[in-house]
């Protein structure tokens, strides 16, 4: 028990969606006060358990919609899960998908900036860390260009960086990797490597499966919001492939 990380107990999420077409802002205030919303429920993630260890990479497989990204925001506190909880037993780097995160009309400098405000860090802290970032995003030249001008690539450079400057104990990539040019990757997946011997433990979803097997030691696999199976890589990775192909 000593060696988990991060615990999933009986997780489930509920999103209420509207099933009308409201089209302005002053007709949903009046549908609201008149109570003619109506609401469907929309179980995203259902009953899930499971426990990452210190110091795995763990990989989350399945299909779009099966609620990978809603459940790495509720481990990274992004999101409140409507049942159940999750315990993680360090500190967690922050969660940057592609845009989350960051003002787009202010430059990358910036940007840095106020992430790191978010995350507690001083001025001083940040300005340590502030060459590190830019040299590691290799965005020299763009540091002062409003986010909003950025390519998703340069965002996720950007993200990755911050999110990977201080040694967090766990580390979420959401599809960070997939924006990347070929060189950036490997760069990514290097750093990781690096992050993961000196202990880091690694949340990784991603759509290549062959990115999650050479990367990865064990994947747990949703399906429509439920967890279908929790395994070794090969297995899950090999399961995953010959259901779905
Ligand atoms: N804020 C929200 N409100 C309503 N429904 C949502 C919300 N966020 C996610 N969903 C729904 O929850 C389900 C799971 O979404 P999620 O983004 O977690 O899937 P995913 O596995 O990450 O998919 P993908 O591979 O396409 O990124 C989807 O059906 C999605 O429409």
């Amino acid at each position: 028990m000593n060696n988990v990380i991060v615990e999933i107990k009986d997780l489930s999420m509920c999103f209420n969606m509207t099933t009308e077409k409201i089209t302005t802002f002053k007709e949903y205030l009046i549908k609201l006060t008149k109570k003619q919303i109506s609401y469907n429920e929309f179980w995203a993630l259902k009953d899930i358990n499971f426990q990452i260890m210190k110091g795995e990479l763990f990989g989350i497989l399945g299909l779009n919609g099966a609620g990978k990204s809603t459940l790495l925001k509720i481990i990274a506190g992004v999101l409140k899960p409507t049942i159940g909880e999750v315990n993680v037993f360090g500190r967690m780097a922050p969660l940057i998908e592609l845009g989350a995160g960051f003002d787009p009309e202010l430059t990358a400098r910036e940007n840095i900036y106020l992430n790191g405000a978010v995350l507690g860090y001083s001025k001083k802290q940040m300005n340590k860390n502030f060459d590190a970032i830019v040299a590691f995003s290799e965005l020299e030249n763009f540091i002062d260009v409003p986010i909003k001008n950025f390519s998703s690539g340069m965002y996720a450079r950007l993200g990755f960086s911050i999110a990977t400057v201080t040694n967090p104990d766990v580390l979420i990539v959401d599809e960070i990797l997939a924006v990347g040019d070929f060189k950036f990757q490997q760069k990514c997946e290097n750093k990781i490597k690096e992050m993961i011997e000196s202990g880091t433990t690694v949340i990784l979803v991603s759509h290549s499966i062959d990115q999650i097997r050479s990367l990865c030691t064990r994947a747990a696999l949703l399906e429509k919001g439920c967890l279908l199976k929790v395994g070794e890589i090969n297995e899950m990775c090999d399961y995953y492939y010959s259901k779905y192909s």
